[in-house]
């Protein structure tokens, strides 16, 4: 059954790790007086430490918006988050990309690798330019590599490599610093279904071997079902939550699609 909510926090039972991620009553408006436009409508959520949470929800619903909030590129109307500790409305300028840097790792639809960059070297990008020592930097790519199954691909440009490994040497940059929280945009919308598998099967396996948090953004029911959490958005806030419990991928998948059945339209944005 899908718990009705609109507050992220009943998940958090007493005890429970602590919040990486607190959304409390986040508004966001676009526009002025004419076209004004409102993205989120005070949403809440939380998300815990060694979390794999999904966020579906028809086009236009506000997930981009709302990631855009959390990676600190876009400040809410009103409302706070809190990440990591720390309420990012109020770090300064001049430190926000150290703060995203240091706290956050990104996987988006497209890989975004440097293309004149192998994929060592993209993946001990943040490594570098956070002046950690060259040997960590090599032991830190290694283990990141490994655990997404591309080693063999280390010393390869991009574009000698499948869609499929540069979207997993992608993973690993965004996970070899190992950042509080992992935002992923739709990871496995360029990929096809072998591909997004193994993608997925990676993510899961990072979030259960090295704890890694990751909130991921997605239409496809088959990606959402391999997350612990699913949060429901639609007009700017969280309808709906399911928890996967013991259920398989499969079991959860078909949870998943009842919830988008009854409420309609979650993938209406393909
Ligand atoms: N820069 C902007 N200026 C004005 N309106 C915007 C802007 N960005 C988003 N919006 C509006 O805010 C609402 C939420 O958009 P958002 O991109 O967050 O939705 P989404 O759920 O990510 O959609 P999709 O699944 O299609 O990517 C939409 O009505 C959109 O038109």
């Amino acid at each position: 059954m899908a718990r009705h909510m609109d507050s992220g926090s009943a998940s958090m039972a007493h005890g429970a790790p602590a919040p990486v991620l607190e959304v409390r009553d986040v508004t966001k408006t676009y526009g002025g007086h004419s076209a004004t436009t409102h993205a989120l409508n005070g949403i809440n959520l939380t998300i815990a430490a060694g979390e794999f949470v999904a966020l579906m929800g028809p086009s236009g619903s506000g997930k981009s918006t709302l990631l855009n909030c959390i990676a600190t590129i876009d400040a809410p109307t009103s409302g706070t988050i809190m990440l990591a500790g720390t309420d990012v409305s109020r770090i300064s300028r001049s430190r926000l990309a150290d703060f995203r840097r240091e706290k956050l790792g990104f996987i988006f639809q497209d890989s975004n690798l440097l293309d004149s960059l192998t994929a060592r070297e993209n993946i001990s990008l943040p490594l570098t330019i956070g002046r950690v020592p060259a040997a960590q930097i090599e032991a830190d790519v290694v283990a990141a590599a490994t655990s997404l199954g591309i080693e063999e691909v280390l010393d390869k440009y991009p574009y000698q490599m499948s869609g499929g490994q540069r979207q997993r040497v992608a993973a690993a940059r965004a996970l070899v610093t190992s950042p509080q929280l992992v935002l992923a945009d739709e990871p496995t919308g360029a990929l096809d279904s072998k591909n997004a598998k193994l993608l997925l099967e990676s993510l899961e396996s990072m979030n259960q071997s090295r704890g890694a948090t990751v909130l991921m953004v997605t239409h496809d029911e088959t990606a959402a079902s391999y997350c612990r959490r699913v949060l429901f958005i639609r007009d700017g806030r969280v309808f709906t939550e399911l928890d996967r419990g013991s259920d398989s991928c499969h079991a959860f998948f078909e949870r998943i699609m009842q919830v988008v059945a009854v409420q309609g339209g979650v993938d209406d944005a393909r």
